[in-house]
């Protein structure tokens, strides 16, 4: 039986408390303000918190024929290097996991290659017998294309076939069609078609990378308990005007102009999630116009260095990549809870330091935030009680495993 306990400073319930947590075997044993016993007991020092393992639900971490983008390891490295435990890996990849071959040489592929834990997904697209056989951890559903060009014909029929729920990206293919620059008129239109969806069908729905006013409007008005949706750190940190300096920041959806931006701010606390949507391209592709950002080195010291600018609260950074993910697509065996797996992503609030790609675990060593002055930085992270990232230095081999989301053998 492995037994640590972590000291220090951390974060439950939203409040900051001290004291201490024992773990023993990868699973937290104990919580206490007061003082506990192992054989191992690592102080996490001054200034530093202790907040539970972060969860990201949209990575895109290739691997397949698209290893020059990323690989499941590169990615996975990233993931804990930016404090990150469990991935949410998505389908679009060359092969696409749209049938149970693929989503079964997926699930392969990560055993023993991923250094964070993770959950597979499978591509729903007129696909419903495989969808079902496959016992993915969440499906995905693509309105309209994007990155792998594969979209629904029918996307209520993709959607009612969905065994579990479903990250979707919104935005309206004939839209796209007509005005490839994607106005905020083809998420809004999109939103809407599936919100229409979830009310009929009642069935749980994650609409991924909202990016405009109307859009998050839509969603917040139209209020249904089992939809959610996922902001990105690029749409809310970014807009438009990056981009027309900056060609390497198309993304889909595009960045947006100011007043969608700020509308995600004043909408924030009704944000349900935060998810980097990590799309490595190389430079080749970037060149000839792929879109996607890579996010997961730089999503938590954004977060924290707002958190230094008064933008939002620790709290809402595990609310919004801890306790909401586990609760939304069910993670049993992760949360600040005894008995739940002991991760951890150790920050340091007053840590300043410079955006370096070069630095980047991730093979997209690039940056919309590279030589960006941040004030704060995750200087640990945790994976089921062992020390998986120490001050940028990956530690251990990978050991990763799937979560259990009650699907698969996990
Ligand atoms: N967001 C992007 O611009 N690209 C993503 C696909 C997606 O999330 O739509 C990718 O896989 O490259
Ligand atoms: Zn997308
Ligand atoms: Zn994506």
């Amino acid at each position: 039986m492995y037994d640590l306990v972590l000291k220090g400073k951390f974060l439950t319930g939203g409040k900051l408390i001290e004291g201490s947590i024992r773990v023993s075997d990868g699973k937290i044993l104990r919580v206490s303000t007061g003082e506990l016993k192992g054989e191992e007991t690592i102080q996490i020092g001054r200034g530093k918190v202790i907040l539970p393992g972060l969860i990201d639900v949209h990575v895109h971490l290739r691997d397949f024929d698209q290893r020059k983008k990323e690989t499941v390891e590169t990615g996975t490295m990233a993931a804990v290097h930016g404090g990150i435990t469990t991935v949410f890996d998505m389908p679009n990849t060359q092969p696409p996991v749209l049938d149970v071959k693929t989503f079964e040489r997926r699930k392969a592929l990560f055993e023993g290659t991923a250094y964070a834990d993770y959950a597979l997904s499978f591509l729903i697209r007129n696909n419903c017998r495989d969808a079902v056989k496959a016992g993915a951890d969440f499906y995905k559903i693509f309105m309209g294309a994007s990155t792998g060009g594969v979209f629904s014909e029918d996307f209520e029929g993709d959607y009612s076939c969905a065994p579990g729920i479903v990250s979707v990206h919104a935005e309206n293919a004939e839209i796209i069609a007509q005005n490839p620059e994607r106005p905020p008129e083809a998420e809004i239109r999109a939103i809407k078609r599936a919100l229409n969806a979830a009310e009929k069908l009642g069935k749980p729905l994650n609409i991924c990378h909202v990016s405009t006013a109307d859009g998050i409007w839509a969603i917040l008005q139209r209020n249904l308990p089992w939809v959610s949706f996922e902001v990105t750190p690029h749409h809310l940190f970014l807009t438009r005007k990056d981009f027309e300096g900056n060609p390497l920041l198309k993304v889909y959806p595009p960045l947006r102009d100011e007043e969608h931006r700020r509308a995600l701010w004043r909408n924030f606390s009704r944000i349900p999630l935060i998810a980097s949507d990590h799309a490595p391209h190389t430079p080749e592709d970037k060149e000839s116009g792929a879109a996607g950002i890579p996010g997961l080195e730089t999503e938590v010291a954004l977060l924290l260095d707002a958190v230094n600018r008064g933008m939002l609260e620790l709290s809402d950074i595990v609310e919004k990549m801890h306790t909401n993910p586990v609760k939304i697509f069910g993670i049993m065996n992760k949360g600040l809870e005894v008995g739940k797996d002991a991760d951890f992503t150790v920050v340091d609030l007053k840590r300043e330091w410079t955006v370096k790609p070069e630095d980047f675990y991730t093979k997209a060593k690039w940056s919309p935030w590279e030589g960006r002055k941040l004030k704060g930085k995750v200087v640990m992270t945790l994976l089921r009680g062992r020390i998986v990232m120490e001050e940028d230095e990956i530690l251990g081999k990978p050991q990763g495993v799937r979560i259990n989301a009650g699907k698969g053998s996990a």
